[in-house]
């Protein structure tokens, strides 16, 4: 498959960019002239995940931001030959630096899985680098966009939430979980299983970003095809074990780099279109929500817009099926939620 075509499905900005088609940098009307940084940017999903920004012509600056590694990365991404910048910063003094001006914050920073291990047992280590690396945002770039990708996200999202709270810059329009790998694998498995074209599918998935509270609701899919409930089972599973296939398969040299690049490319397209004001942004997202009482965070369809999450979809119908996994997947997201609060009550 050629490069051209693989990203067929991307948007106009991404895409027009990768073709070559347009060697200039999209006019401020179009949505031109944002600056994007990635923390984490020398790890396996921030060196892709940086490419990729670079490639999207929204993006005048991407701002590569590690603690070691970034002057290689940066020099590297620099050559190729599209309209945005990538500056490299590294360690703790050049992080205001790497964050001023910044429309758009992606955080892929912190320890990956290795097998064995659940997300959450990431969070020992994750928590204090989000808190931190948030932290820094709510002084340099208090109004950007962020897209949080290091796990465990259904912890990492509140951890954000309540830094940015103590530093009295919270925005819950501002701040959002990247689930759009569930997605992305959702509509694989179910385009292979169904036999229809996977560029023409959709698939919700609503809750977080861990095992059973991962729901992809197949009932909702289109196009639609008569699934039976064992394959609607099988693929419902195989979506919320999705990273662990990859960890296993990798056999203790990590998780998912560059699928997850991919999604957090897609998600941060969609993010920079929304600021551009561009009509029907729609991407799942674990935000501060009130779509389930009692569980302050979930993801469901968000609509993107010039302040980031505009408006927040309801879940829509489930069947019984999907009700049960609904139900069993509540109290382990709220204890994951409960768990991010305090540990920034604790110790920030
Ligand atoms: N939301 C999602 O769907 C997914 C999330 N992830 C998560 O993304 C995270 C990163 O995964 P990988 O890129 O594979 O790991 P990696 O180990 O390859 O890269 C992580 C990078 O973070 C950097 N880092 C550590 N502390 C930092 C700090 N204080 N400031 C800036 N950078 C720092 C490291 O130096 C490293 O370059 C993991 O927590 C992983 O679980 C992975 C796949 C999917
Ligand atoms: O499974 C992991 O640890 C990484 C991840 O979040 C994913 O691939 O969905």
């Amino acid at each position: 498959m050629s490069l051209r075509h693989a990203f067929s499905k991307l948007s106009p900005a991404l895409k027009t960019s990768v073709s070559g088609a347009r060697t200039f940098a999209a006019s401020a009307a179009e949505g031109g002239g944002r600056k994007v940084a990635v923390l984490g940017a020398a790890g396996g999903i921030g060196q892709s995940l940086s490419m990729l920004m670079k490639m999207n012509s929204m993006v005048d600056e991407v701002s590569l931001y590690d603690i070691a590694g970034t002057p290689g990365v940066a020099a590297d991404i620099s050559h190729i030959n599209t309209t945005a910048i990538a500056k490299g910063y590294m360690g703790d003094e050049q992080l205001h630096d790497a964050l001023s001006g910044c429309d758009l914050v992606i955080i892929p920073a912190g320890v990956p899985r290795k097998p064995g291990m659940t997300r959450d047992d990431l969070f020992k280590i994750n928590a204090g680098i989000v808190a931190g690396l948030v932290k820094a945002c709510a002084k340099a770039c208090p109004n950007a966009l962020i897209n949080m990708i290091s796990n465990p996200v259904n912890s990492t999202v509140p951890i954000a939430a309540e830094v940015l709270k103590k530093e009295g810059v919270y925005d819950k329009k501002k701040l959002l979980g990247v689930t759009t790998l569930d997605v992305v694998r959702a509509k694989t498995f179910y385009a292979a299983k169904a036999g229809v074209q996977v560029e023409k599918v959709d698939v919700p998935v609503i809750g977080g970003h861990a095992g059973i509270t991962i729901l992809p609701l197949f009932s909702q899919a289109t196009p639609s095809a008569p699934l039976s409930d064992e394959d609607i089972d099988a693929l419902t599973i195989r979506t919320q074990n999705g990273g662990t296939e990859v960890v296993e398969a990798k056999d203790g040299k990590g998780s998912a780099t560059l699928s997850m690049a991919y999604a957090g490319a897609m998600m941060g397209d969609a993010c920079l279109q929304g600021l551009a004001g561009k009509k029907d942004i729609v991407e799942c997202s674990y935000v501060e929500s009130p779509v389930v009482p009692g569980i302050p965070y979930f993801a469901t369809k968000v609509v993107l817009g010039p302040e980031g999450v505009a408006e927040i979809r309801e879940i829509g119908r489930m069947t019984d099926y999907e009700q049960s996994w609904f139900e069993k997947m509540q109290p382990e997201l709220k204890a994951s939620i409960d768990k991010g609060v305090a540990f920034v009550n604790e110790t920030m």
